[in-house]
């Protein structure tokens, strides 16, 4: 069906062949596609949205005017928690047996509205303090008073601030202030004492109520031994020569560190947190959920699906494989990471939280060079080192996720994937050379004499042939099985399963073998080493002289399979499948498309648009139908079939087997079936197997004539008549044997050496005359029967055993 064999396909022609079908299948997703890079902008359009519903319909902020409503919620919270913020007049500190602070006024003030708003500022540095209120406020105000030798910063602050468990409502919003306003961090427990001053608010207000104040600053004198330190959050929109900052900065022997605000914009986008820390989480749970296996997820699909392995059977190399699937994925994730940047330019927040996804860790590094390109010069390579810009970070998280990432992909498709247990490693001598120098028999065959019955003479005279074949330098044999053996271990409970015993078997080139056994008899578990899904236990078998244990990659090259359940992409149309493997099979230009067209016709996909019908629009059918023509494309010299016409219909069938027979003309096939009729028809030879052992071997006329040396005489009657009708049977042919009986049938079986068939004929004329015979008939033995018989006498044995 296909052209010649073109030797197996290059690097290079493989890696084309899975671009191709990548790119196919990607077209073919192009919706999802377009979803996933569009999600980040659509969540972008989300959160602005939430923030206006929240701002406008449940908060109602900005039409609320607190000045005038004390109802009205607090319309923004600073970004830097924790903050204390001044209380309205009635709660301010004032003067009390507990904290004995003199120079508080008492607590007349709360009734007139006259007590003083307070700040705490820390640190024991007495000069800073000055400098700080100096600075804050116009010198001719009375602001200084220095609080020392408190060391219960938070109970101070909460005392010398006003109390802290007010509602929010009776805290003077930062907007509407007026009076100063100093922000204090309350939670300094250690040394390093941080007062986080935002001083854009601070400056805002000097600059206009520089005149107005009633203030007292508390210094502590004692807290933090090392504390000198004050952390100015100060964002780039302040002018930095102005001349607060400069008192700030000369501040002696102060050690000021500046944090620069970079993302104001994060008060214009989210003024005030609430929707947006619930946004956050949200979206980076979207992002680990979605997002970050979006590579994986497609190799773990691949390999969930044995598509992976499919393919790796049809020829298609570790090497291509991962070359293409990484530069594919690169692509796409550079795509989508375009896009992403572009609408994360809106969204600022939660950056360092999301930077341990490699993405995000981009984008992070790409906003840092932005805020460096906003500064003379740029970004330098000196700057890494610079702790405020976290690139080196960035870059050192960006490697290790490209590292582990990579790492457990490839350990995924090493380790955990089906056909792991077939050993990758090269062999030391993976060139072909003559059969005699490796076809060595295993050690195991010495000792299996034991499992080796000797009263199935054909299947002693198999495991002989195999000997000799071991021995020769011939390969006329694709197939050689030598003492192959799968033993499951135990496992859940379970006990350990021989599900082949010690196999000996020889397959050549021209024919097509059949693998009969009921349900459970070891067939697939066979068939699943051959195609190097499993690794033999004991023993091993060569293809085309190729070890099975060693060099199933170059095996690959040149075989086909029609696994047990069909392995296609949903998405790929039957034309494009064949294609693909056509490609890995190394079929170039016209070769490749006659080889496809012909495929397509002889398996009867091709007329009526089917060959364009994407395959998970197939029908249980045409999915099996495609599965035998991907297994014969390309022509490879052995083929598997497991079970290749389950699901089809008659004519379907028919069909399917005039192309199996042509098509083992110059190939070995092994085929497992439960369809008597089309073993039968296809096969050459058949193996019966039944618990995981070769019960007889032979081709289907010689296995008839051993097993069916009977007739099978079946006879209808009511069921008064069936004594009458065993004696008469009885007494036609003395060794006949009932088979079955049930409700007036009754089946015997009667040597067909004993009878002849004008005796039977004799015999039901004369019971016609004593008592109704409703039906009756005479049949040869079919496989059918040679199949119960061979079965039943296993288990019998088995069970002796
Ligand atoms: N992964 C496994 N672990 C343990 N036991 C297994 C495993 N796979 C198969 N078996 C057992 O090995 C035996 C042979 O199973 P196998 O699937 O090879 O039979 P089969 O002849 O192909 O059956 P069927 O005709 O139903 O496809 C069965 O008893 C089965 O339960």
């Amino acid at each position: 069906m296909a052209g010649p064999s073109h030797g197996p396909a290059s690097f290079w022609t493989q890696a084309n062949a899975l671009l191709r079908k990548n790119l196919t299948f990607q077209k073919r997703n192009m919706r999802t596609n377009i979803l996933l890079v569009c999600y980040p902008a659509l969540l972008c359009i989300l959160i602005v949205v939430f923030q206006h519903v929240y701002d406008n319909v449940i908060k109602h902020a900005k039409k609320c005017d607190p000045t005038t409503n004390p109802n009205c919620p607090t319309p923004e919270i600073p970004i830097t928690p924790p903050l204390l913020q001044v209380p309205r007049s009635p709660y301010r500190a004032v003067r009390t047996d507990f904290y004995p602070f003199n120079d508080l006024p008492d607590e007349s003030c709360r009734r007139n509205g006259s007590c003083p708003a307070t700040i705490l500022l820390t640190g024991n540095n007495h000069s800073l303090g000055e400098i700080l209120a100096g600075t804050m406020i116009t010198s001719s105000l009375n602001t200084s008073q220095i609080m020392t030798s408190y060391n219960d910063l938070a109970s101070v602050a909460a005392n010398v601030l006003g109390s802290s468990s007010m509602p929010p409502q009776d805290l003077i919003p930062l907007k509407f202030l007026d009076e100063i306003i100093y922000l204090v961090q309350r939670q300094c427990t250690n040394n390093f004492l941080t007062n986080v001053v935002d001083l854009e608010m601070a400056y805002d207000f000097l600059n206009s109520n520089k005149n107005n104040f009633n203030m007292s600053i508390w210094y502590n004198s004692t807290y933090g031994q090392t504390g000198d330190n004050v952390l100015l959050r100060i964002p780039r929109s302040v002018n930095l020569a102005s001349n607060a900052y400069l008192h700030f900065l000369q501040g002696p022997g102060t050690q000021i560190l500046f944090e620069f605000v970079k993302d104001m914009q994060q008060r214009t986008v989210f003024p005030n947190l609430d929707i947006a820390s619930l946004v956050g989480p949200l979206f980076f749970t979207w992002v680990v959920l979605q997002l970050f296996p979006v590579a994986l997820k497609s190799l773990v699909y691949e390999k969930q699906q044995k598509l992976r392995i499919m393919m790796k059977m049809h020829g298609l190399g570790d090497g291509p494989y991962w070359m293409i699937s990484y530069l594919y994925f690169l692509f796409v994730s550079l795509i989508y990471m375009l896009v992403f940047v572009a609408s994360g330019a809106l969204l600022e927040m939660w950056v360092m939280v999301m930077e341990l996804y490699p993405g995000f860790s981009l984008y992070r590094g790409l906003y840092e060079f932005a805020q460096y390109a906003q500064l003379d010069g740029g970004m330098r390579w000196e700057d890494l080192n610079d702790s405020e810009n976290g690139m080196k970070e960035v870059l050192i998280i960006m490697f290790v996720d490209w590292l582990v990432v990579l790492f457990v992909a490839y350990g995924i498709d090493r380790v955990v994937s089906p056909g792991s247990g077939v050993r990758r490693r090269k062999s030391q001598n993976s060139q072909k050379k003559p059969l005699l120098s490796f076809w060595k028999p295993s050690l195991q065959s010495k000792d299996s004499t034991l499992n080796v019955q000797m009263d199935k003479a054909d299947v002693n005279q198999e495991r002989e042939k195999v000997d000799q074949l071991l021995h020769e330098s011939s390969t006329s044999h694709a197939i050689v099985c030598d003492n192959l053996q799968k033993i499951y271990p135990e496992s859940d409970g379970n006990p350990e399963k021989l599900a082949v015993q010690g196999l000996y078997l020889t397959v050549p080139r021209g024919e097509c073998f059949g693998m009969l056994g009921p349900n459970g008899a070891g067939k697939t578990s066979f068939i699943n080493m051959m195609i190097g899904l499993t690794k033999p236990t004991t023993g091993t078998a060569f293809v085309q002289g190729l070890d099975i244990r060693t060099h199933m990659n170059e095996i690959y090259t040149n075989m086909g399979v029609c696994p047990q359940h069909d392995l296609l992409w949903e998405t790929l149309t039957g034309r494009e499948h064949l294609l693909f493997y056509g490609r890995l099979k190394n079929l170039k230009g016209s070769a490749l498309t006659q080889a496809v067209e012909e495929s397509l016709k002889s398996l009867n996909l091709f007329h009526g648009g089917v060959a364009n019908k994407q395959a998970g629009k197939y029908s249980g059918g045409m999915k099996r139908r495609l599965s035998v023509a991907i297994s014969l494309i390309g022509d490879p010299r052995v083929v598997y079939m497991d079970e290749p016409s389950t699901g089809l219909d008659p004519a379907s069938k028919n069909n399917l087997w005039n192309v199996v027979k042509n098509a083992k003309q110059d190939r070995a096939i092994i085929l497992t079936t439960h369809s008597m009729e089309e073993a039968e028809f296809l096969c050459d030879r058949l193996g019966f197997f039944v618990d995981g052992s070769l019960q007889c071997i032979g081709n289907p006329k010689e296995l008839k004539a051993r097993y069916g040396g009977s007739y099978v005489f079946t006879i209808t009657t009511s069921s008064d008549q069936e004594e009458e009708v065993e004696n008469m049977v009885q007494h036609l042919a003395p060794s006949a044997s009932k088979v079955y009986q049930l409700s007036g049938t009754q089946k015997f079986e009667i040597p067909k050496s004993e009878i002849r068939i004008a005796d039977v004929f004799q015999v039901v004329e004369t019971a016609k005359r004593k008592f109704t015979v409703f039906s009756w008939g005479l049949a040869d033995t079919n496989m059918e029967d040679v199949f119960i018989k061979v079965s039943r006498e296993a288990r019998q044995s088995n069970a002796l055993t």
